[in-house]
């Protein structure tokens, strides 16, 4: 006999998706297997966001099926709060409540939804704040953090939350570029430590060094996907090759495709270097 393979973390079938006439996703297929990182590039209204949306029903798919940890998200008879609570989101906007500080705005929602006791939710809120190098602002309100920093509370805030699927929408797109770097490194370690990641991102260099795998999307479908170095380095469709070389350099794409002559990833910041953004 043999035994049950597990689910995949995620299962995308035919998923199509219309806003009024407008038909934004147009049949994806794809799976999300259990601790990948799988990034999904493509121009700006290819369907990315709007296809991480639907992971997790902030937008209810016109047609298709869509299965997250073997639940299928898309039963109408499934209770979808539950599921939710399995899958972090983390989005451009940070979305803290600037009326609470950091420490609260960790733990709100571990006290309310989940019913932890205040020292129980503050022990695992003050666990995820040293993991995201936050560790000395538990008691800053939002506005007094960077646009980096408050992201990687964001990101704090979701892990509190224990979830085994993280979805990231363009989480660096509004940041300054020189906070980009320390909200990656969070996302690298991660990556490292075995989270589940769908996220959709322009940052191609973390695409190619953190990505198990790439989705490469245009026009509402899934052109291609494999590992970065064919998809970003050796692709296979012109469309994909037009979309790279508006946003790559020809040196970068060359590189991308020969193993040897990739260049080392960039020394990641340290975590806590950028207290000079404090306000
Ligand atoms: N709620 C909505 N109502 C109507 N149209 C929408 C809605 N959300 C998205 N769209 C449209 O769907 C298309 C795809 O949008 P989506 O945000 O998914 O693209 P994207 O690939 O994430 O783009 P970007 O990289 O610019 O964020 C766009 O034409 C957008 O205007």
């Amino acid at each position: 006999m043999t035994t049950p393979q597990p689910r995949p973390a995620v299962e995308i079938r035919d998923l199509h998706k219309s806003f009024g006439p407008l038909e934004v996703l147009k049949g994806i297929d794809f799976e999300v297997d259990h601790g990948e990182v799988v990034c999904v590039i493509g121009p700006s209204g290819s369907g990315k966001s709007t296809l991480l949306r639907c992971v997790n029903l902030l937008e209810e798919p016109t047609a298709g099926k869509i299965w997250v940890n073997g639940v299928e998200v898309t039963d109408p008879d499934v209770e979808i709060d539950t599921v939710r609570r399995g899958i972090g989101m983390v989005f451009q906007s940070f979305n803290l409540f600037p009326h609470l500080t950091v420490l609260d705005n960790l733990t709100i929602a571990q006290r309310r939804v989940l019913r932890r006791g205040r020292g129980e939710a503050e022990r695992i809120a003050r666990d995820n704040l040293e993991r995201v190098g936050l560790t000395d602002k538990a008691a800053a309100f939002p506005a007094q953090l960077s646009g980096g920093q408050q992201q990687r509370a964001a990101i704090a805030r979701s892990l509190s939350m224990e979830p085994k699927l993280m979805l990231f929408d363009e989480p660096t797109s509004a940041l300054d570029p020189e906070l980009v770097g320390d909200v990656l490194t969070v996302m690298r370690k991660l990556a490292e430590d075995g989270m589940t990641m769908l996220v959709v991102t322009h940052e191609m260099a973390f695409a190619r060094d953190v990505a198990d795998r790439v989705v490469f999307m245009d026009g509402g479908v899934v052109v291609e996907q494999g590992p970065p170095r064919e998809v970003l380095g050796a692709p296979q469709h012109e469309r994909t090759r037009s979309f790279l070389s508006r946003v790559l350099d020809p040196t970068h794409v060359a590189q991308l495709g020969q193993p040897d002559q990739a260049p080392e990833p960039p020394e990641p910041p340290h975590l806590p270097a950028d207290d000079r953004h404090n306000l």
